[in-house]
């Protein structure tokens, strides 16, 4: 991939997954900076992976080629703000992995003129296994769209929406996701506690059946989940008795109601910042 001078504004859990998922790929930390306010935070993360630090913003970002916006979204105008009154945005891809601030919104606080690709990663990227939609306006050159895919690429598997909007839905599928699953594992570790194992056999046996399913459907891409699923359920079997208490509940119908509850937050949040 193209090497370019990469900032990240933020230092915090997603920029920490990119980071760590680059420079693990082999991408040179020496080309890559992170600035946060708190020290603290920058300090272990330059150590951890041998990128550079800074405390201001602005500094940090001047002579980039590439700054990743990777702030709160509550915090993203005034952050952009005060870049804006000290770097020169022109000849600068900008990078924008937040939730729920679109593209207008960056062009109003940055200049119309701006290179900028929305990117919604998830924090699995820390192990090279992200997930990421990538989003760019008529107007972003093809070197730039390029630099981006392969960026992502190196921390995980990525996808292209058309229209801004799909975002909203990669954060539903992906972006919001991983913790969908952590809530699933953890009520199923505790059950098993509650069954009389130690923490570390349950924290096991519902790791390894996670990612062995997840395993399993990753070696048959032809199979749907429906049929790995039937794969597992004998009539009149264990398996059945407990789908059929996730069907008595309507898991399908509270899983729908939360992908819809993280599109219609991240579409009040486009509102709000
Ligand atoms: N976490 C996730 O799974 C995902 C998050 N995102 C998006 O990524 C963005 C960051 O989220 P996340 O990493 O979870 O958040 P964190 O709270 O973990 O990190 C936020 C970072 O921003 C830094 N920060 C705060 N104020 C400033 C400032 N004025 N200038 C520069 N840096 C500042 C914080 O600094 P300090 O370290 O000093 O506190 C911290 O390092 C959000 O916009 C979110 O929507 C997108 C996809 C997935
Ligand atoms: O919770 C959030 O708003 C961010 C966006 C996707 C994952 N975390």
């Amino acid at each position: 991939m193209q090497q370019r001078k990469i900032t990240f504004i933020g230092a915090g859990n997603m920029a920490q997954a990119i980071v760590a998922g680059l420079v693990s790929s082999g991408y040179p930390a020496s080309l890559i900076t992170v600035c946060a306010p708190s020290e603290h935070h920058r300090a272990a993360l330059a150590a951890r992976y041998g990128v550079n630090h800074h405390g201001d913003n602005a500094a940090g970002a001047h002579d980039a080629d590439v700054i990743v916006l990777a702030v709160k979204p509550q915090l993203m105008a005034e952050v952009c703000r005060q870049l804006a009154a000290t770097v020169d945005f022109s000849g600068k891809l900008v990078l924008s992995i937040a939730a729920g601030v679109n593209v207008s919104r960056f062009y109003a606080l940055l200049g119309e003129n701006l290179a900028i690709v929305r990117i919604m990663p998830n924090t699995p990227s820390l192990v090279g296994k992200g997930l990421s939609g990538l989003f760019a306006p008529s107007g972003v050159s093809e070197s730039d769209r390029a630099f981006s895919a392969d960026l992502m690429c190196a921390v995980g598997k990525i996808c292209w929406v058309e229209d801004e909007s799909g975002i909203n839905g990669v954060i539903a599928a992906a972006g919001s996701a991983p913790a969908y699953f952590f809530l699933f594992m953890d009520a199923m570790q505790q059950q098993a506690v509650s069954m009389g194992f130690d923490e570390p056999t349950a924290r096991m046996m519902v790791l390894q059946a996670a990612s062995g399913a997840a395993a399993l459907a990753e070696a048959n891409p032809d199979q749907p989940f429906s049929v790995l699923r039937q794969n597992v359920t004998s009539k009149g079997g264990t398996t059945a008795a407990a789908l059929q208490v996730f069907e008595q509940q309507q898991l399908n119908h509270t899983i729908a109601e939360a992908m819809q509850a993280a599109v219609a937050r991240a579409e009040e949040m486009e509102k709000s910042f």
